[in-house]
């Protein structure tokens, strides 16, 4: 029998993580995961598919580590021997980077540098080949250069996460052409799903009405409303990272649906989901405003569907619908829409993986 491939993934425990696990398993890999230790639990979204490792069937595997840390980051890697490693660990709020910059160029801009470095050495040293996803961001693009934004759009990066962002792209172009190394940077706009964490706006909106109709919450505080964003489904994005690795020439793809919203559009469509008016229950509060703010972003996945035949499968309504269901069921609240518009047989569908 063939050994399975081995990936390693830093930030297993966030969506993506979570969501790329389950499709590296599904496919038969043996999946490792970074996590940090923390004072309480962290692993609920990956909980029902950990296996205990002394379980002969046990196919996914934990490591404390963490990208502030080389050393233990190079530790991991000579222990585990992965032949895929998915950079997707990060301090990913952009609000929160303006209260936390240095920690948050220290993850996501140095804690990349580390991972790279010790990926270059180690490769050097044992002759195995290496495959690198790094995560890149639409935050990246930043202030409006082009519209649509794609591969070849230049970055004007607007927060210390962004900066940090441009940073890590830029070294991985670099241990491409300076080592060899397989690296691609995937360039992946907002994608969302009832696993985003509560801070980011979509799940904020989604968790708001659920909380609302529960009788726990009567009001939902927002920042700026008139941003737009290219929102997609996270389970076809993390899908496109590994396709990435799987081409025989490394290189950096735009992840995008081509279509954009803004904050306000996506209150109308949750709020009227559930036969609400979301002009009842939000309220402006400033400190969710960002220093700069990114006003408009629309991807151009042009490339990604020519060269990986990579397609966003799910629609804006139906991300929404699925949000939205999941969190009314988490908390116990029959579901009150009677939208036609929203795909009932895909939430169904979805729900069933984890909500069940
Ligand atoms: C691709 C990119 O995607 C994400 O970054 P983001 O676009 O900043 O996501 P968000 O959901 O925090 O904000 C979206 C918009 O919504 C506005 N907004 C209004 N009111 C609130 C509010 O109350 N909370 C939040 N969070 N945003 C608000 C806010 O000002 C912004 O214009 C991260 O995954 C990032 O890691 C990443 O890489």
């Amino acid at each position: 029998m063939t050994e399975p491939k081995r990936a390693l993934i830093t930030g297993i425990t966030g969506q993506d993580g979570s969501y790329l696990s389950e499709l590296l398993l599904q496919k038969g890999y043996e999946v490792h995961g970074i996590i940090r230790r923390t004072s309480t639990f962290n692993t609920d979204r990956i909980d029902h598919i950990y296996v205990d490792p002394h379980n002969e069937n046990a196919k996914l595997f934990l490591h404390y580590g963490d990208l502030t840390d080389g050393t233990t980051l190079r530790r991991i890697l000579e222990e585990v021997k992965p032949v895929e490693i998915y950079n997707l660990g990060a301090q990913s709020h952009v609000r929160v980077s303006f209260d936390s910059p240095e920690y948050t160029v220290d993850a996501v801009g140095m804690g990349t540098l580390r991972l790279l470095e010790a990926i270059r050495d180690y490769q050097h040293r044992t002759g195995i080949e290496v495959r690198f996803y790094q995560a890149g961001s639409s935050e990246m693009f930043g202030k409006v250069q082009e519209i649509p934004q794609k591969e070849t759009t230049p970055f004007y990066p607007r927060s210390p996460y962004a900066c940090a962002k441009v940073y890590a792209h830029w070294q991985t172009v670099n241990y491409r052409e300076s080592y060899g190394l397989f690296a691609c940077n995937g360039i992946l706009f907002n994608h969302e799903s009832p696993r985003r964490g509560e801070t980011f706006v979509t799940r904020k909106i989604t968790r708001a009405i659920a909380r609302i109709l529960a009788g726990q919450q009567k009001k939902l505080y927002l920042g700026n409303l008139d941003s737009k964003r290219d929102w997609g489904y996270a389970k076809d994005y993390v899908r496109a990272m590994w396709l990435m690795l799987q081409q025989d020439e490394p290189e950096d793809y735009v992840i995008a649906t081509n279509e954009t919203h803004s904050i306000r559009d996506f209150l109308d469509l949750a709020f009227n989901y559930v036969n609400l008016d979301w002009h009842d229950f939000v309220e402006f509060d400033e400190r969710y405003l960002r220093p700069a703010e990114v006003d408009l972003l629309i991807g151009d996945p042009a490339k990604a569907k020519q060269k990986l035949g990579w397609e966003p499968s799910v629609t804006f309504a139906q991300l929404v619908g699925l949000m939205v269901e999941a969190d009314l069921q988490a908390l116990g609240v029959e579901s009150p829409s009677d939208k036609p518009i929203l795909d009932r047989a895909f939430i169904r569908q979805e729900m069933g993986s984890r909500f069940d």
